[in-house]
């Protein structure tokens, strides 16, 4: 059951709900007259991914792309694996990269760099959970939905040992489970 892994609940179905649309419309306000490309990080930004899009009343496209850091020797430069690339060139184009959480930023770090250098015209960053005590560089965050603590978390996309990711909510994981 899932009780006996959840610590306590974050953020709720109805939270998630009506954040998600005030970023949608923020979001539509911002890029009025532009056609912005969505992208997604995969798996973790699909839930959030495709219920924002609905939320946005403007032309877009999306594309996804999967990535993984290196292990011990990217915690100090970020540099991530490409698992994933990008089905279309960003080039000349107005790219939203779409996130479940950022945690230490090394993945978005990296990622927002990487299509500014493939010669996106804006690169912005959203992301549902922003875990800032854990951060270890520094990241504009263009939209965020929530500020989460320290902790581990599942659901609307993320993921332990690939497990939850399907609940509706975000949550804390008990520290008995990962610690
Ligand atoms: O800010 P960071 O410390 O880089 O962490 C954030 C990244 O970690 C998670 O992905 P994960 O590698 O677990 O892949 P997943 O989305 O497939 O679960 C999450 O979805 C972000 O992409
Ligand atoms: O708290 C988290 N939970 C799941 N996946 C994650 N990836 C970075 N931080 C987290
Ligand atoms: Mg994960």
């Amino acid at each position: 059951m899932e009780d006996q892994i959840i610590k306590e609940i974050l953020v709720t179905e109805d939270q998630i709900k009506k954040r998600v649309k005030e970023l949608g419309e923020q979001i539509t306000k911002d890029y009025q007259g532009k056609e912005p490309v969505v992208v997604g990080i995969l798996k973790g930004a699909v839930v959030f991914l495709s219920d924002l899009i609905r939320e946005l009343k403007i032309p877009i496209h999306i594309d996804f792309m999967a990535v993984s850091s290196y292990g011990k020797s990217s915690m100090s430069t970020g540099e991530v694996r490409i698992i994933k690339d990008l089905d279309f060139s960003v080039e000349g184009k107005d790219i939203i990269i779409v996130e479940d959480i950022i945690d230490t930023g090394l993945t978005l770090g990296y990622l927002k760099e990487l299509l500014n250098k493939r010669g996106a015209k804006s690169v912005k960053i959203c992301t549902l959970l922003d875990k800032p005590e854990r951060r270890k560089v520094d990241i504009d965050v263009d939209y965020k939905g929530f500020i989460i603590p320290d902790e581990f978390i599942i659901g609307y996309g993320l993921d332990f040992n690939e497990k939850y990711r399907n609940y509706s909510f975000v949550a804390a994981l008990k520290e008995e489970y990962y610690k």
